[in-house]
Order: C-alpha cells, then sequence, then structure tokens
C-alpha cells in the first residue's frame, strides 16, 4: 500500500512567506501580486506544483489574500488520481498558520494525524491545508479502500459486498497507515464506531471535526449524496433526508467521536474552515501530554 499512498501524497512545501512584501507600503488604495511556484521531481515520477498569488488590494474586502494551489500528479496514473486544493486566507491567517505549524511541528515528532468526524464535516478540506502548513503528506482513507479493492467506489462496494466488507477493508487500511509517518489522514466517517481503529489511531493525533448536522446537512444537499451509501436510504428532499439519517448516525455513534485527542467544535461553521482551530487544539493535545511546553509568564 505504501506505493499507493504515494499516489496520493502532494508533497507539500509551505511558501516561504519571506519571498513575500509583508504589507503594502502605501496608505491608498493600490494592489500588486507576487506569484511563486515549485516544482520538485522526484526520480522523474512525481510532480508537485504549487503555486501561490498574493494579492494586496487596499480598497477591497479581499486586502491581503493570498491563494494556494497544491497539485500533484504522478506519471502514469490516470487524472483521478491528480489531486489539487486551494484555499484563501488574509495573509495574517495565511502567516499565523504557518507559524503554528512550525511551533507545534517538532512536537509532533513525526506522528500522523488523523481527522475524524462525520460525513461531509470538512476531514478533506481542513486535511489538505493541515498537510500544507505541516509539510506533511495528505492521505483520505475512502481513498485507500477504493485502491485496495481494484478502484471500486465506496458505494459500490457497500452495494456489492455490504458495509462489513467496507469495515474490514477500512481496518486494514488504517493498521498499514499506523506504521508510517507524516501523514495527514482524513478518515471515513464510520471510523470510530470500530475500536480496533482507535488502536491504530492512537499511533498518531487524532482531531474530531465536530460540526452541527445541519450545517452537514446544508453541505451534503448541496453536493447530493450519491456517494454516500449511509445516505441513501430516507425520502424526501436531499436537506431534510440527509439530516433526518445524519441525526440517526450520529445518535448510534453515541459518544465514539469523543474517543478522539482534540476536538475542534465549529458552531459557527461559515465563519470559518477549521484549520487555525484544528492547529491550536493540537497544540492543546501536546501540550497536555506534556511532549510541548506550557509557556511560562
Ligand atoms: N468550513 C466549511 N464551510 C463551508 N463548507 C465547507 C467547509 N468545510 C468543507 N466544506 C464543504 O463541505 C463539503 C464536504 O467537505 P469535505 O469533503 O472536506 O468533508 P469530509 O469530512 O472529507 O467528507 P466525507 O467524509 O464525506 O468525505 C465540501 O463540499 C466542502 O467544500
Ligand atoms: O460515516 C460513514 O460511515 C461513512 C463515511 C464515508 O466517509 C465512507 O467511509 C462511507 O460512506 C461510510
Amino acid at each position: 500500500m505504501e506505493a499507493r499512498v504515494l499516489q496520493q501524497l502532494q508533497h507539500p512545501t509551505w511558501i516561504d512567506s519571506d519571498k513575500f512584501p509583508r504589507k503594502p507600503t502605501g496608505t491608498g488604495s493600490g494592489s500588486g501580486s507576487v506569484r511563486y511556484s515549485r516544482r520538485m521531481k522526484e526520480e522523474q515520477r512525481l510532480q508537485v506544483m504549487i503555486s501561490a498569488q498574493f494579492q494586496l488590494n487596499k480598497a477591497s474586502n479581499r486586502r491581503n489574500s493570498v491563494s494556494v494551489e497544491v497539485t500533484c500528479s504522478y506519471k502514469n496514473f490516470p487524472a483521478s488520481i491528480m489531486e489539487s486544493g486551494s484555499f484563501y486566507a488574509p495573509f495574517d491567517e495565511a502567516v499565523m498558520l504557518k507559524n503554528k505549524s512550525q511551533e507545534i511541528e517538532p512536537y509532533l515528532s513525526g506522528r500522523c494525524i488523523y481527522l475524524v468526524g462525520m460525513m461531509g464535516s470538512g476531514k478533506t478540506t481542513v486535511g489538505k491545508v493541515l498537510s500544507a502548513v505541516l509539510g506533511y503528506s495528505f492521505v483520505d482513507s475512502d481513498t485507500l479502500v477504493e485502491q485496495e479493492t481494484d478502484g471500486t467506489t465506496v458505494a459500490e462496494i457497500f452495494k456489492l459486498y455490504g458495509e462489513g466488507y467496507f469495515r474490514n477493508k477500512e481496518t486494514e487500511v488504517l493498521r498499514k497507515l499506523s506504521l508510517m509517518h507524516r501523514l495527514v489522514v482524513s478518515t471515513g466517517g464510520g471510523v470510530v464506531t470500530q475500536p480496533i481503529n482507535w488502536k491504530y489511531m492512537h499511533k498518531g493525533i487524532s482531531v474530531w471535526l465536530d460540526v452541527p448536522l445541519e450545517a452537514l446537512a446544508e453541505r451534503i444537499a448541496a453536493v447530493g449524496t450519491g456517494s454516500r451509501p449511509l445516505l441513501h436510504h430516507e425520502s424526501g428532499d436531499t436537506y431534510t433526508k440527509a439530516l433526518r439519517r445524519l441525526s440517526t448516525i450520529l445518535e448510534e455513534r453515541g459518544e465514539a467521536y469523543a474517543n478522539a485527542n482534540a476536538r475542534v467544535s465549529l458552531e459557527n461553521i461559515a465563519a470559518k474552515l477549521g484549520h487555525r482551530d484544528a492547529l491550536e487544539e493540537i497544540e492543546g493535545y501536546l501540550k497536555e501530554e506534556g511532549s510541548m511546553a506550557i509557556a511560562e509568564f
């Protein structure tokens, strides 16, 4: 599986923000931009492109915004394994993320970060940014299960072989990941239901993205339930059926998510993406476990 993880990895490299002017020097309105890109080649097979656009526009709300795009391609593999992602953050926020991650990273000692949470809680979105700022690689356990099953999608695996088969494959994927380092893992929403999975995830640091059900249902309604087999059974409009089914699933899972080392509570979800909270919660956990010193005043 290691090779397959490699197919997914993004080898993120954070942009050296010192290459950018920190603030516009003038006081009036104006704008400027800087582009920085870097290409890495590993044995001529793996190509990672990181590009950043840095926009200073004092006259608009987009002032001091930074957009970062990470694109990964692996020679001879189909486009579906090409990963790309981007995020937009105020410049100060981007600098804060970079600083916080640099503070935390040595204390992680290479341990993997496992993001757990309900379907649609943002594990993929947050995970890609966390991996970029920490210099970790990003993997998605659902994708690895699909790859281990000859490319059969999660929805098809459920349909053809049943949930039990999927859960066993998922546990096997987690076991293999637990032997690896420097990964941010976006887990499947149901990993928390199998106690053995915790044995593997506790080799690293687990973070629960706790998002209100209404926000989850809204996001899922926006993209549909096609890829989420556990939401296929209800009738009604997509939002209502997703909300009803998610409520039942969360009830069945009880306290399972609370086994995570850290919890990011995203109550006011519209206002934030969760990357910063996730880093702060990981820092809190590292201090609690004693590997990171608590600042003395
Ligand atoms: N903070 C946020 N605010 C609004 N939308 C978000 C936020 N985070 C993620 N989303 C959107 O919600 C959807 C689900 O996000 P994502 O795929 O990251 O979740 P996930 O936990 O990985 O889901 P799954 O486990 O089902 O794969 C995506 O369309 C994403 O763009
Ligand atoms: O919450 C769940 O149980 C699931 C979430 C998805 O990520 C997939 O792992 C699968 O659809 C099951």
